[in-house]
Formats: structure tokens, sequence, C-alpha cells
């Protein structure tokens, strides 16, 4: 018998339902029997947005309660975990009373505006002996696991250097100030949207090989270029080393003024090349490259590609199942280190880059 997880979602913008259309996909079209989804109440600022949510998206479904705020998604005994899909700065707060109110939580990235909100989140669900997971879905696609194996099997050596971007033409001079991409207050910017995902790669590629023996980066180089709309980056490129116990750079760039490079993520083994179809976020196929030597003559490709009903966003939500399930509070494949690890990254590129967030925003440890 599967494992039924009970959902409350919180707000009705685009990703809340991308999330939710996943939530409805059969498990087994995935061959997925041990757990399963029930969206029981969703959450907005209005009662009306909610349910026309519902009836748009949960086919009207009389048994999913349509709340007009998040408090009462919180309260409601029959949700077990609650997925928050709110801008990025919203986040801490949300997941600070969805934990308080004893649910569990995955929360969309970035995770927090910062680190020390993001820690704090972390010792909070501690404390509460609560799940608490980044929505980083890119971790559990059946292309990331299999890439992994890859990597890590031999052949190719250690990684030593890795070029990741996303951008996307976002058409920012057509959006409203109060856009979530524009606005200082929501955390705008490319860095915090995009970032997350060029971030993802050198952290599974680099910090997730079992060469690098779990050492944390030793140092970032960030560089911001302002919108001349708002005072939030337009495109920003940073590098991430880790030099403990590898010799391994990534360089990374996101843009949210910029069509989508033709590559997504690079990856450069001793021994070969690992290239990431674009976008990043959810690529459709990986391409492996053999050299012969050191001369780096390519002498052997393989390409795999990946399709799956859905649109990706329900492997998450199966991890944060099983996680459930079995007791845990972190996921094992994207632990509260990683995330913790990305937040510092971007407070340190937003430090350099001299993008600082308004007052007040930062709830916790306003960066310098
Ligand atoms: N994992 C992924 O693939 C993706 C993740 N994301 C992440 O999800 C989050 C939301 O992004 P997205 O869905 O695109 O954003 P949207 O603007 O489409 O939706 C955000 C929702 O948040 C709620 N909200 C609460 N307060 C505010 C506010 N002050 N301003 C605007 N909205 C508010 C609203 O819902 P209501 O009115 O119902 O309360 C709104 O619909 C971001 O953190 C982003 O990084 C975004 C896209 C893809
Ligand atoms: O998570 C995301 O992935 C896709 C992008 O289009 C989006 O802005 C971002 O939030």
């Amino acid at each position: 018998m599967a494992f039924e997880l009970r959902w409350g979602i919180i707000s009705t913008g685009r990703i809340a339902m991308e999330f939710v259309k996943d939530l409805l996909v059969d498990p087994a079209s995935r061959d997925v029997t041990d757990v399963a989804h029930k969206v029981v109440a969703v959450g907005s600022r209005s009662t009306e947005s909610a349910q026309k949510f519902i009836d748009a998206y949960i086919n009207g479904d009389n048994n999913v309660k349509a709340y007009g705020s998040y408090a009462e998604v919180f309260a409601d005994k029959n949700v077990d975990a609650v997925y928050i899909g709110t801008p990025h700065t919203l986040h801490y707060e949300n997941a600070v009373e969805a934990l308080n109110a004893g649910k569990h939580v995955l929360c969309e990235k970035a995770t927090t505006s910062n680190a020390a909100e993001t820690k704090s989140l972390i010792k909070l669900a501690k404390e509460k002996k609560l799940f608490f997971m980044e929505a980083l879905w890119t971790r559990f696609h059946p292309l990331t696991l299999e890439l992994k194996k890859i990597a890590e099997e031999g052949t190719l050596g250690d990684p030593v250097v890795l070029h990741a971007d996303l951008s996307a033409d976002f058409h920012i001079e057509d959006k409203p100030l109060n856009h979530r991409m524009l606005d200082p207050k929501l955390g705008g910017g490319a860095l915090l949207d995009l970032g997350p995902y060029p971030m993802f790669w050198a952290m599974l590629a680099l910090y997730e090989h079992p060469s690098n023996k779990n050492a944390r980066p030793t140092s970032v180089t960030g560089s911001i270029l302002k919108s001349t709309i708002t005072d939030v980056d337009a495109s920003t490129s940073w590098t991430v080393n880790f030099t403990e116990h590898l010799k391994a750079q990534a360089i990374l760039s996101c843009s949210m003024i910029a069509q989508t490079a033709h590559f997504g993520a690079v990856i450069r083994y001793k021994k070969g090349n690992i290239k990431v179809a674009t976008p990043i976020f959810r690529p459709p196929s990986f391409t492996v490259e053999y050299f012969d030597g050191p001369g780096g003559n390519v002498v052997r490709e393989e390409t795999r590609s990946f399709s799956y009903v859905g649109g990706g966003w329900h492997f998450e939500a199966d991890e944060v199942a099983r996680c459930i399930k079995a007791g845990k509070i972190e996921s094992d494949l994207w632990t509260h280190e990683k995330t913790i690890i990305i937040m510092e990254t971007f407070d340190e590129v937003r430090r350099q880059g001299k993008y600082v967030l308004p007052e007040g925003v930062e709830k916790v440890d306003r960066v310098q």
C-alpha cells in the first residue's frame, strides 16, 4: 500500500500550478508504487484565487479546501506537508509559520533571502523534528541520477572545470516594477531566481564528487551587472573553487536579459566531458565524451535522452514523501548543507557585486 502524502499549497502562481499538476500525475506512470500524493488545501492571499486555482488545476475537486490566507493552510489538521511557491524573500516567514504549525516543508528556490535565514529555518526544522527541503527538483530527475553514476564510476577521472549558464530574456522592460524579477523587496534579479541551477550543477559535479570528500568551496568570486530599471542584478557571473581535495573550478553565470545560451552545462573531467543539454533546470539529454588519453581527442561519444509523463516536479515530491515516510528530516540527495552552501555563495556574490536588499527584507543577519 502506497504512503499517501497530504499536501497544502501556498500561493497560486506559475510554479504552484506546475507543481500541483505534477502531484496529480499517476505515480505508476513513472514506475513509483511506494508513495502517492494528494492535494488537500490551497491557500492564497484571496479565497477567490485559491478557488479558481482548484477549479482550473484540481478539476474543481470539492474535497480540496480553498483558503484566503496561508495561515489557514498551516492550521489545517489534514495537511502533512506544505509546498511554498511564493517569491523568494517571503519563503523565510512562510516556512517559519509552517514549521511552527507542525508541518513538513518543501520550499522553492532560492530558499531564502540569505544564508542566515536558511540556517535559522534548518535549526527550527531540526528542533521541531520536521522535514525541510529546498525544492531543487533537478536533483531528482532520472537524467541526474544516471549522469551522476557515469560521472562517478571512475572512467572520466576527476572533474577539473565546469561551465554552466542559465539565461532567459524576461522582457523586464514590459513588466511592472512590483514584478518578482524586478522588485528588490522580492529578491528580484537573475541571481536568486536563475542562479540556483548553475550552482546546482557545480554542487552535483564538484561538491558531490567522491574525490571532493564533501569539502566546502574554498573561494568564491562574483560580478554583478545591475538592471537599468531597478537596483537588482540583470546579469551575474561567479566562480566557485573546490581545492581542498580536488583542483576544480566552476564558472557560472545567469542573466534575465539574455536569450538562453545554446550550451547548458559542460563538465570537463581529466579523461572526458559531460555536456548537459539546455535548459539546465530540466535537461532532456546529456552527452558523454571519452578521451583517448592526455591529448584530449574524443574517441567515443554517448548521448542519453530522457522523457516521462508530467513536468518533472513530481520526482522531488516523491522524495519528500519517501523521507517523511521514513521519519527523516532531510533528504540524503539534497541535504541541508548543500542548500546552505548555495545561499552562502549567493551572499558572497551579492556582497562583491554590491546587491543589497532593501532594509527589512532580510529577517536574519542582514548581509553587509
Ligand atoms: N522550481 C521551479 O521550476 C521554479 C521555481 N520558481 C520559484 O517559485 C517562486 C515563485 O515563482 P513564480 O511562481 O514564478 O511566481 P509568480 O509571481 O507566478 O507567483 C508567486 C505567487 O506568490 C504569491 N505572493 C504572495 N505575496 C506576493 C507578492 N508580494 N508578490 C507577488 N506574489 C506574491 C501569489 O499567490 P497568491 O496571490 O495566491 O497568494 C503569487 O501568485 C520563486 O521563488 C521562484 O524562484 C519559479 C519558477 C519555476
Ligand atoms: O526555477 C526556475 O526555472 C525556470 C525559470 O524560467 C524560472 O524563472 C525559474 O524560477
